[in-house]
């Protein structure tokens, strides 16, 4: 499934070109790093220049480039164009610089990528299976010659905040992937990004005549279902031991497929899964900052703002955390207030509509609060210590709203969770001046920390699923199991804060710096693997590993890491690539 890291050869089938065409596959390409033996046994000698470039020395001379670009999005294709170039370099880069680089190839930048996706496409890289293409899907797997341990696939259809981007949202897919790489140690060699082009309803892009996609609105209903269905199952037969992660379904959808294949196939939908995670991995932490415990949850309140995927994903998964421990189903549904776009949710509602399931039983009684009720008036009422923003509504949390939270609370604990930035329900300096820095923040995408008039620094952490998808991902598959349950990604949500230290507690910090990617996805992937064992999910080889204690469980793990490091270039009739 994954490379060893001991395997470090790179392995060219004896009918590969020789010469320019290396030079032109961004797999086999060094540049100016082909050692002179290569040069020749691969027939480029004369056509790179003679000088020998390190790995080490062609990324400082790269970054350097990166970085005098001033616009992100010239950064962002900077970064594509090398990618097209040159894979293990580009890896390596974004291994490197992951803490800056997170915030061009993922949020917020890809947003923009995406907005103008069809614009800037350079090179196709990943499957696109549209709706002209049913009856055939299995098929076509067959056009992507490699070995795949990750499929990460979306309809484009809710696209980080940025709503209905259709085919564009390749863009979103790609990102992710390149996370799995980079954070997760997968080998790129065995991520596929996908899209599902099912049409768009965007209107901008059906006028666009440029836009890449089936120009069309989407399907809907049982054809919708039925076309998912052909790709999950193209996906079972072409690689039956693959990960499968949604990304991005628009909400009346998301819960739908992922309860249609959560018990049945190896796969998760990371907006309403990997999101819940890593906002219960934040509170953990939170409470840690409050100089408590992570029991210490079943004291909160939530106001939680976005009733969609996220949102549903999010208070269901804190709702079990607070079951297990020790309150009961009911007292822990009273924790909650749930606010959609047309106010607080309550009996009054239809919640039979699409996508409300999964809030129905947070749904407050009408001697509660009207239906209806606003934010502010929520809050007055519910007092809650954590506020959270799902809703993709930019200044959502306005000043009277924080400095409400800062009233009721000595350390309130905001996380205005949207994406990108551009939909950020409020910025980390408006949290901090409206609490006097009091506040314990965490935001979608990356702010700034925010130093305040006397000094006290207000840390801006970043809730992102990121800390967690990788981890996950490598965990399930290194699991061998073939599902991921609640209590996996429960493992995942406590493995996190797991690897804070007491000081960084006391500074306002509720995740770890991101740059310890590798470190905090393996150590997710070890309390996954340990999860899935206690659960009887793994087979017989795993159960054995981690019958030996963390300390091989870590090797294991570390030990099927991709490493972005040349390796010499050999051919053989071997399929090991
Ligand atoms: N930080 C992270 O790791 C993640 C962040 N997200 C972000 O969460 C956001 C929402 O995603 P989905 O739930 O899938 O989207 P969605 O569009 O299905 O849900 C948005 C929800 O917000 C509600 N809403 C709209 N206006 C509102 C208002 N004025 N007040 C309160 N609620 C309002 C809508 O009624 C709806 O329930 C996106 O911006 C996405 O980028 C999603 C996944 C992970
Ligand atoms: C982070 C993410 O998955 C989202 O905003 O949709
Ligand atoms: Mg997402």
């Amino acid at each position: 499934m994954h490379r060893r890291a001991t395997d470090d050869v790179v392995v060219m089938h004896p009918d590969t070109s020789r010469g320019i065409e290396v030079l032109h596959n961004p797999v086999y390409n060094k540049g100016t790093s082909f050692t002179a033996s290569e040069r020749e046994r691969l027939g480029v000698r004369g056509l790179v220049p003679p000088r020998f470039f390190p790995i080490g020395q062609q990324a400082t001379k790269i970054w350097a480039q990166n970085q005098s670009l001033e616009r992100p999005l010239d950064k962002w294709q900077h970064l594509q164009d090398l990618k097209d170039r040159n894979e293990t370099l580009f890896y390596r880069l974004v291994h490197d610089h992951i803490e800056e680089l997170a915030p061009i190839i993922y949020t917020p930048t890809v947003g923009d990528a995406c907005l103008n996706f069809s614009k800037l496409l350079r090179r196709a890289r990943g499957m696109y299976f549209s709706v002209d293409d049913r009856g055939d899907i299995n098929s076509m797997m067959f056009n992507w010659k490699r070995s795949v341990s990750v499929i990460v696939v979306t309809d484009g259809s809710r696209i980080l905040g940025l709503g209905d981007l259709g085919t564009n949202g390749m863009g979103i897919s790609q990102g992710k992937v390149d996370l799995y790489v980079a954070g997760g140690g997968f080998d790129p060699q065995h991520v596929l990004p996908v899209v599902l082009d099912v049409g768009t309803n965007n209107e901008d892009l059906l006028n666009d005549p440029y836009y890449l996609g089936v120009p069309r609105k989407r399907l809907e209903g049982e054809e919708y279902y039925a076309f998912i269905e052909e790709f999950i199952r193209g996906v079972r037969n072409r690689w039956p031991n693959a990960l499968i992660q949604f990304e991005d379904f628009q909400t009346k959808h998301a819960n739908k497929i992922l309860q249609r294949y959560r018990n049945d196939v190896l796969c998760f939908n990371d907006d309403i899964q990997g999101t819940a995670a890593v906002v219960l991995a934040g509170l953990y932490g939170a409470m840690k900052c409050l100089g408590g415990h992570r029991k210490d949850i079943v004291k909160q309140t939530f106001v939680m703002c976005g009733a969609g995927s996220a949102g549903s994903g999010i208070a269901s998964f804190i709702h079990q955390a607070l079951v297990a421990n020790g309150l009961s189903e009911d007292e822990a549904y009273q924790r909650f207030y749930i606010i959609d776009k047309d106010g607080l949710i309550t009996h009054d509602r239809n919640l039979d509509a699409p996508g409300m399931e999964p809030i129905r039983p947070f749904a407050r009684a009408r001697s509660d609060l009207p239906d209806g009720t606003r934010l502010l008036d929520v809050i007055e009422k519910a007092r809650p210590t954590t506020l959270m923003g799902v809703s993709t509504v930019s200044g959502l949390f306005t000043r009277e709203v924080l400095q409400k939270m800062g009233e009721i609370n000595e350390r309130p604990i905001i996380m205005p969770l949207s994406n990108p930035t551009s939909r950020a329900e409020c910025t980390a300096q408006q949290a901090a001046e409206a609490t006097g820095g009091r506040a314990i923040f965490s935001a979608g995408s990356p702010f700034e920390d925010v130093e305040m008039p006397n000094g006290h620094v207000m840390k801006a952490n970043q809730g992102n699923n990121f800390y967690v998808f990788p981890g996950v991902g490598l965990g399930a598959l290194l699991s061998k199991s073939s599902v991921i349950s609640d209590g996996m990604l429960q493992a995942a949500a406590m493995a996190v804060p797991a690897m804070l230290t007491r000081e960084q507690h006391e500074s306002g910090t509720i995740f770890p710096r991101i740059n310890r990617i590798r470190d905090i996805s393996a150590y997710v992937a070890i309390k996954v693997i340990e999860a899935a064992a206690r659960e009887g999910r793994v087979p017989e080889d795993i159960r054995k590993i981690v019958s030996k204690g963390e300390e091989a469980l870590r090797e294991y793990v570390y030990s099927t890491m991709w490493i972005p490091n040349y390796r010499p270039t050999v051919f053989s009739c071997s399929s090991r690539k």
